[in-house]
Order: C-alpha cells, then sequence, then structure tokens
C-alpha cells in the first residue's frame, strides 16, 4: 500500500546521492567568488544552489505536485550581478542532471544523457523550494548543503532531504561525503548516504545507494558516551553542553561537528547523544536543519525532543517555532539528558 513510501524513498536516495557527487566534485574546483554572504549573514556557494537545483528538478520529475521546503532561493541569481554565479550554476546542475544512469535511477526523474535544463528551468527549480510549510499534507524539505561553513573548511557536510507528510517525517535521507564509512576504520574511506522511513527502520549505504546496513543505537556505555555538537559556538551553546557533561559525568569530550552528520554518527552509535541549546535570543531552527535527522534517530531507536522534552512540531510552517533547542539520544540515554539539561536551565535561571 502507499504508505510504504517505497517510490518516494528510491527517488530521495538517488536525488542526494547525485548531489553529493556535485558537492564533492564542486569543492576541489571552488574559487573566489563562487560564495555569496546572505542576509542573515551565512555563506551560500553554488555548490548549495547547484545542488538545490538538482534535487528540486528530480523531485519535480517523480512528484509534480508536491510542494517544497528548500533553503534557498534563486532571488541573487536573478540579477546582473548574478550572472556569474548563475552561469556556474547552470553548468553544474546541469552537469549532474545529465551524468549516466547510476543504482536505482530512473529516466522518468528528468535525469540522464540529453536531460540538460535550461538557465530558467534550472533557477525555477531553487524556487520551487519557496513554500512556506504547513501542518497539512505533502512536502519535501531540501537542505542542499547542511553546514556550508563545514563545507568550506572540507570537515563534515550533509545534503539533507525529507519527505514531510501531516507534520510528521515518513522519509529522511543524509548525504555525507565526507564522513568516514566505518567510524573505527578511517582509512576505509569516505562517503555515507543514511536513509529512515518511517516504520520501516534506518540504514547506511555507499554514497551510490549500495550496501545497505540497518542502524540501531547501541546501548552506551559510561566510556564510550559523549556529546554530539556544533563547530560553531554561534549554532550552539558550548558551555551549556560542558555543564551538563559535568551534571552526567561523562568523561569523554565532546565531538564537534558540523552539520545533520551529528544524528547520522549518533544512529549509528558513534556518539551518545545530540545536544543543542540556543546561544542568544531570535534565531528560530528550520525545519530542513532537523527533519531527516529527527526521523533517522527514532527509527534507529532513538528520542528527539526540545528541551522540554516536547517532540519537535514540523507543522509551524519553515521554522520549528520558538526555539527551546534539541536533544536526541538513545532511548535509555534520553530520560537521563532531558532531566540534566532541566537542571542545567534551573541553574541558570537561579543565576539572573
Ligand atoms: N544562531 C544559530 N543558531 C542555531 N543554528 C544556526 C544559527 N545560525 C545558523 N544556524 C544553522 O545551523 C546549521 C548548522 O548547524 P551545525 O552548527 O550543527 O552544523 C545551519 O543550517 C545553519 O544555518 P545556515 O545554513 O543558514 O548557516
Ligand atoms: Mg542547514
Ligand atoms: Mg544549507
Ligand atoms: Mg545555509
Amino acid at each position: 500500500m502507499s504508505l510504504a513510501f517505497t517510490t518516494e524513498e528510491q527517488v530521495a536516495v538517488a536525488a542526494v546521492g547525485r548531489a553529493c557527487q556535485l558537492t564533492s566534485s564542486v569543492f576541489n574546483k571552488l574559487v573566489k567568488n563562487e560564495t555569496l554572504v546572505k542576509g542573515d549573514k551565512s555563506p551560500v556557494t553554488v555548490g548549495d544552489f547547484a545542488a538545490q537545483a538538482v534535487i528540486s528538478s528530480i523531485l519535480y520529475h517523480a512528484f509534480p505536485a508536491d510542494p517544497i521546503v528548500g533553503e534557498e532561493d534563486a532571488s541573487d541569481l536573478r540579477v546582473e550581478s548574478g550572472k556569474e554565479m548563475k552561469d556556474r550554476i547552470v553548468e553544474l546542475a546541469n552537469e549532474a542532471i545529465t551524468a549516466d544512469l547510476g543504482l536505482g535511477d530512473n529516466a522518468n526523474w528528468g535525469i540522464g544523457p540529453g536531460q540538460a535544463k535550461s538557465d530558467t528551468e534550472i533557477l525555477d527549480a531553487i524556487d520551487r523550494g519557496n513554500y512556506e510549510g504547513g501542518s497539512t499534507g505533502r512536502m519535501w524539505t531540501i537542505d542542499p548543503i547542511d553546514g556550508t561553513k563545514g563545507f568550506l573548511r572540507g570537515e563534515q557536510y550533509a545534503v539533507c532531504l525529507s519527505l514531510i507528510v501531516d507534520s510528521k517525517v515518513q522519509v529522511g535521507v543524509i548525504g555525507c561525503p565526507n564522513l568516514p564509512v566505518d567510524p573505527a576504520h578511517p582509512e576505509k574511506g569516505t562517503g555515507c548516504i543514511f536513509v529512515a522511513v518511517r516504520g520501516q527502520g534506518a540504514q547506511q549505504l555507499t554514497l551510490s545507494g549500495a550496501n545497505p546496513t540497518p542502524l540501531t543505537i547501541p546501548t552506551s556505555t559510561p566510556e564510550t558516551f559523549n556529546f554530539l555538537e556544533s563547530v560553531e559556538a554561534a549554532h550552539s551553546s558550548h558551555s551549556f553542553n560542558d555543564r551538563v557533561s559535568s551534571l552526567l559525568n561523562i568523561t569523554r569530550p565532546a565531538t564537534r561537528m558540523d552539520s545533520q552528520a551529528k544524528y547520522g554518527c549518533l544512529a549509528r552509535g558513534d556518539g551518545g547523544a545530540y545536544l543543542r541549546m540556543p546561544t542568544g535570543v531570535g534565531y528560530r531552527e528550520k525545519i530542513w536543519d532537523h527533519a531527516p535527522g529527527q526521523i533517522l534517530v527514532e527509527e534507529a531507536g532513538g528520542i528527539v525532543t526540545d528541551s522540554r522534552g516536547e517532540p519537535l512540531d514540523f507543522g509551524l510552517g519553515r521554522t520549528l517555532g520558538e526555539n527551546f533547542g534539541i536533544i536526541a539520544a538513545g532511548k535509555d540515554d534520553h530520560p537521563r539528558v532531558l532531566a540534566a539539561v532541566q537542571k542545567a536551565l534551573g541553574e541558570a535561571k537561579a543565576k539572573v
């Protein structure tokens, strides 16, 4: 029956795989003038725009009626000053779109040799991500490069896609080109795709969509348990995490990593809990930054809530609403992390 989301999963894995090839190859060629600073001061590169164009084009061919909440929009590329970047983005996107069909690909998704798109089609594909979100119906979220700062440093980043139906994430895919396939054996190389479908479990695949390996968060031990946190101090409070760490007597230092690669690591037992508390007021977490991670951790047997223990609400629009932080952990660890977070919040409140 349709709730299996089999086609959605296949299309999502293929789209993320193609976008990951694009972002890894563009990193080596990235030159000055291929990065812009957005209105909120965050960076965006030709790789972000081109990857969103590729994923959105594939979704449009496969599911033309589905709205998309995508991080990027093409307005800066539609003006004269953006022409050089636009030309490069169209070239990169078309290279990815016309690449040979791979494992699980289907020419009906508008990809493969001979399927190049016009400038207008590429810009329109990017702008198809302008849906405002909401609590009913189907919608996709795209974060074409999550952790752009990590991408620019040559560190971790993720290509993220999710399908949300009536506010509930049903499919999540996180592609991590720079993440070791096996954390215990980094010499085996990098490049993983994490996939989860509601009720069907979580898996890790190769970048080409092969070798599915089921993921379950293992029971943690005091020696292995630690926090996964942002590299960027502005994105989540490192000092708050340090306090929670000491309340829980955690001895292993936190793993700092950009992007939703953190959710992937948690799902495969490489780190004990993802903790993200706001550094100030004003920033609202975006749904594309957490929807794929939430389903991945839940399908690997974990729990994802805000700092009050409430589930994340993906039906409020493009953001998660007021920022109460995020706690993700295995089901045995989540209650004690939540209790320690609440204790640390109480202490912080008592100080003011
Ligand atoms: N002040 C902030 N608080 C929390 N997250 C932020 C903040 N500013 C940007 N972000 C987002 O955090 C995400 C990266 O998270 P992490 O630090 O865990 O890698 C990015 O999507 C980034 O958005 P943007 O893409 O607009 O830069
Ligand atoms: Mg992001
Ligand atoms: Mg992004
Ligand atoms: Mg960004």
